[in-house]
């Protein structure tokens, strides 16, 4: 049973800085370990974020040519259309890295919505069955090394939005929707128990836009039947880490701060962790 993370920066810029380093640590480690390593984007700010994997040290210590990248959630666009979240990585990211263009899974921009699914869906399968992609041997998800995850103000994830049927898929590798409260509205979006297979979460969530959200997500267990998206992730066997500054924090009490605070001089002095004992536990 493994219970959330998380990293308070003083920093936007630090933020990206812990983020490079903890992305570039994990790839040397599944890279070492099983010659791959999958990693799955966001849209939204996330690209922005990641920015600093494309400076030294770590633009040269990654070994690029062994990742295989993915999207948790893609609008339906074509991929040159400015509301694309391939459009966004590639032009921030993935144009500045050597990652083989084999490596990268965009979505079928050919296809309608629920053919979009299938056909991601389904290459996935192939993936897993090639070895590329590791499978959780608990639920027969697919297990990702690391996913790299925005999340809305109203604390959505992917495009699993609150109070959406989405939520509750627990079949379907990938689904389609047409009425994302998010424009533009038609998407895919991998699901909860994909989501819940990886092997690393990292939440990213930097400013003033989402204080709402991180207050609830991140303060005092929420009784209420209602939980925000990100309030759903349940890893099986995986670690989830919120990458965060002090502005996205800004509403968590005095008392959480403090705890915070001690956690960081525990860890300084090689006694603790960031781990939190309040919030959500993941399943074991
Ligand atoms: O297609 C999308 O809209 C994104 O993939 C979505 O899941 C995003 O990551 C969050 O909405 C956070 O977005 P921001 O970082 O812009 O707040």
């Amino acid at each position: 049973m493994a219970a959330a993370a998380v990293q308070v920066f003083a920093t936007e810029e630090a933020v990206a800085n812990g983020l490079a380093k903890y992305t570039s640590d994990l790839s040397k480690k599944f890279i070492h370990r099983r010659g791959a390593f999958t990693v799955v984007l966001s849209g939204g700010y996330l690209i922005k974020s990641i920015r600093k994997l494309l400076e030294p040290p770590y633009v040269d210590e990654v070994d690029w040519a062994k990742w295989h990248v993915f999207w948790v959630d893609e609008r339906v666009v074509h991929k040159t259309h400015p509301d694309s979240n391939y459009k966004l990585a590639y032009d921030g990211f993935l144009s500045k890295v050597p990652i083989p263009p084999k490596h990268i899974y965009a979505i079928n921009d050919s296809l309608s919505a629920d053919d979009a699914a299938d056909d991601y869906e389904l290459r996935l399968k192939q993936l897993v069955k090639s070895g590329v992609l590791d499978v959780s041997t608990t639920t027969g998800f697919p297990r990702f090394d690391l996913m790299l995850l925005g999340m809305g103000p109203d604390g959505h994830l992917a495009s699993l939005f609150p109070k959406h049927h989405l939520l509750r898929e627990n079949q379907r590798w990938v689904a389609f929707t047409k009425d994302s409260p998010k424009p533009p509205p038609v998407r895919i979006t991998f699901t909860f128990p994909v989501i819940n297979a990886s092997a690393h979460v990292a939440m990213v969530v930097v400013g003033t836009g989402e204080v709402d959200a991180v207050g609830r997500a991140l303060g005092r267990p929420d009784s209420s039947s209602d939980l925000l998206p990100v309030q759903m992730v349940t890893l099986e066997d995986g670690e989830f880490i919120w990458f965060t500054d002090k502005e996205a924090t800004s509403k968590l009490g005095s008392l959480y701060r403090c705890r915070n605070r001690f956690q960081t001089l525990l860890k300084r002095i090689g006694m603790g962790s960031f781990t939190g004992s309040w919030f959500r536990k993941s399943k074991g």
